[in-house]
């Protein structure tokens, strides 16, 4: 199961999540998430990322967001559909066309506001390319897998505490109930 992670902010939640078996990193670039982190700290995290062999992913909304960072990183993630020289997650709430390119499809309402609502019923005919999000925690993710057999899952709000900050039980705990 490919599990991605999303928001990181420090070396030390990397580190981590590499010891974890995490399969992606993503650092967010969008200036209006609380997960915002400017481009110097993103290029230092992706370097980081890459020392540890852990994959990595930009994060923003539009490929704007994202293209100064783009070639440090090993996906851009982003929620317009606009073709660009770099492998892209395209994260999605509406089923794609035909004409989209992507490495990975993401499914997302929630855009790292932790809200879950239940999967839109089109996913079902991407079960083995999707990488489903939003709301997901160490309490769902295991019915959530079981459900859909999706190819990946990310995180982001359900491994942190109340402060916002990722927590590192909780992102051990999510990793586990991913693995059966
Ligand atoms: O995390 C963010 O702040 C964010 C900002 C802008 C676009 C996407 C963002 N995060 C992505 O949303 C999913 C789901 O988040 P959550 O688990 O519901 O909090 C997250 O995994 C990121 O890929």
């Amino acid at each position: 199961m490919f599990v991605k992670i999303c928001g990181m902010k420090t070396d030390e939640q990397i580190r981590y999540a590499a010891s974890l078996n995490y399969s992606m990193i993503g650092v967010v670039l969008h200036n209006g998430s609380k997960r915002f982190v400017c481009i110097e700290k993103a290029k230092e995290l992706a370097k980081c990322a890459k020392e540890t062999g852990i994959k990595s992913a930009a994060v923003g909304l539009t490929y704007d967001e994202v293209q100064n960072v783009a070639e440090y990183f090993d996906y851009i993630q982003i929620y317009e559909p606009v073709k660009t020289k770099f492998p892209t997650i395209f994260a999605t709430s509406e089923e794609p066309a035909d004409n989209i390119k992507y490495e990975y499809l993401l499914y997302d309402m929630s855009r790292g506001s932790g809200a879950f609502e239940n999967f839109k019923s089109w996913i079902e005919k991407y079960r083995e390319t999707i990488i489903l999000a939003g709301g997901l925690n160490a309490n769902n993710v295991a019915r959530i897998i079981r459900r859909y057999r999706p190819f990946g899952v990310d995180v982001s709000s359900g491994v942190e505490d109340k402060t916002g900050e990722k927590n590192f039980d909780k992102m051990r705990k999510f990793i586990l109930q991913t693995m059966f």
